[in-house]
C-alpha cells in the first residue's frame, strides 16, 4: 500500500480505529525488507531477510564476523550493486517505494539515505569544501546558502566549535574522531532521512566513541539511524531496536532491552553473553 493510499485511508475510514492504527503503523516504517536474498556468486550472504525499520529510531545490527551485517546495510543504499557478481531477490521498500526497482534512481535514493563508514573518509579538501561538496553537486552555488548549510551541518554533528576558525584548512589535519564527525556533517549536508553507519566508531578512541554515541542520540530526533556494530555495549547503550544476524539470517529482531535481557532464541543469548563470535 502506498503512503498516499494510507493517508487517503485514514481520512476515508477514520471511524474504523483498527484501520487507522494499522495505517499509522505503516507510516512509521522507513524501510520494509521483504524476503530479501542476496548472493555474491555462489555465496548466499543474505537469506530470507524480513525487517521493518522504524523512523526516527536507532536500529542496531549485531552478529559475528561474516554474518551479512554490512551487506544488508549496503543493500539499503544499493552500494552493494557495485559488486558485479551480486544477485538479489525479494524487495526493499523505502517509504512505500521499491528501491531495488531500477526506476528508483540510485542518485535519488542516496539523497534520502546517507552513509558513514568504518574509517573516517574525508575528501582531501578543506573542511568547508567537504561539507559543501554534496550541496554543490545538487546545484547550490550561492555562497550565503552554502555558508549556512556548512554551519548548520557542522553544528548538527557537534563539531562547529572545534572547526569554525579553521574552515579553510585541510580536513586531513583533524583528529580521527573529528574527521568522523566531519563525515557525519557531510552526510547531514544533503539532508537525508536515513543515516547508515557501518561500525562508525571501531577506528576511534573511547572518548571520540562516546562523542559519536552522544551525537547518534541527538540525531535520532530528526533522522532514522541504522548502525552496524561489533560492540554490544554500544548497541545496548544507543539503540532502540536490535537485529541479531547469524549466517545471513535474522535470528531475532526486537526492542534492544528485550534482546539484551530476555532474548527469545538461545543463539541470541549465546552471542550476547559472549559464548561465540
Ligand atoms: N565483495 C564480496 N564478494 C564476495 N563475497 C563477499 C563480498 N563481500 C562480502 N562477501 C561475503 O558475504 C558474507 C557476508 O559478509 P559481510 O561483509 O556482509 O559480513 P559482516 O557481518 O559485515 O562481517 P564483518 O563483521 O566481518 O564486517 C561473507 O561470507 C563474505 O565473505
Amino acid at each position: 500500500m502506498s503512503l498516499l493510499t494510507v493517508k487517503e485511508n485514514i481520512s476515508m475510514v477514520n471511524n474504523d480505529t483498527s484501520v487507522v492504527s494499522a495505517a499509522r503503523r505503516d507510516e512509521q516504517i522507513v524501510f520494509d525488507t521483504k524476503d530479501l536474498n542476496l548472493w555474491y556468486g555462489e555465496t548466499h550472504a543474505l537469506k530470507d531477510i524480513n525487517l521493518k525499520i522504524n523512523e526516527k529510531e536507532v536500529t542496531a545490527i549485531i552478529g559475528p564476523s561474516g554474518c551479512g551485517k554490512s551487506t544488508y546495510l549496503k543493500t539499503l543504499n544499493r552500494m552493494v550493486e557495485l559488486v558485479p557478481i551480486v544477485r538479489t531477490t525479494g524487495e526493499i521498500m523505502y517509504k512505500g517505494r521499491s528501491i531495488l526497482d531500477k526506476s528508483f534512481k540510485v542518485e535519488d535514493l542516496r539523497t534520502h539515505v546517507g552513509m558513514v563508514f568504518q574509517k573516517p573518509n574525508p575528501f582531501p579538501k578543506s573542511i568547508y569544501d567537504n561539507i559543501a561538496y554534496g550541496p554543490r553537486i545538487h546545484g547550490i552555488r550561492n555562497k550565503k546558502v552554502l555558508d549556512e548549510i556548512v554551519e548548520k551541518s557542522l553544528r548538527g554533528a557537534y563539531i562547529w566549535d572545534e572547526v569554525k576558525d579553521r574552515l579553510k584548512e585541510n580536513a586531513y589535519g583533524l583528529s580521527g574522531g573529528q574527521q568522523q564527525r566531519l563525515c557525519i556533517a557531510r552526510t547531514l549536508a544533503i539532508e537525508p532521512d536515513v543515516i547508515l553507519m557501518d561500525e562508525p566508531t571501531s577506528a576511534l578512541d573511547p572518548k571520540s566513541t562516546l562523542k559519536i554515541e552522544d551525537l547518534v542520540q541527538e540525531l535520532k530526533k530528526d533522522y532514522s539511524i541504522i548502525i552496524v556494530t561489533h560492540n554490544m555495549q554500544q548497541a545496548a547503550r544507543i539503540s532502540d531496536r536490535t537485529a541479531f544476524f547469524l549466517n545471513g539470517e535474522v535470528v531475532e529482531f526486537d526492542k534492544t532491552d528485550k534482546i539484551f535481557t530476555k532474548p527469545e532464541d538461545n543463539r541470541t543469548e549465546d552471542y550476547i553473553s559472549g559464548r561465540f563470535g
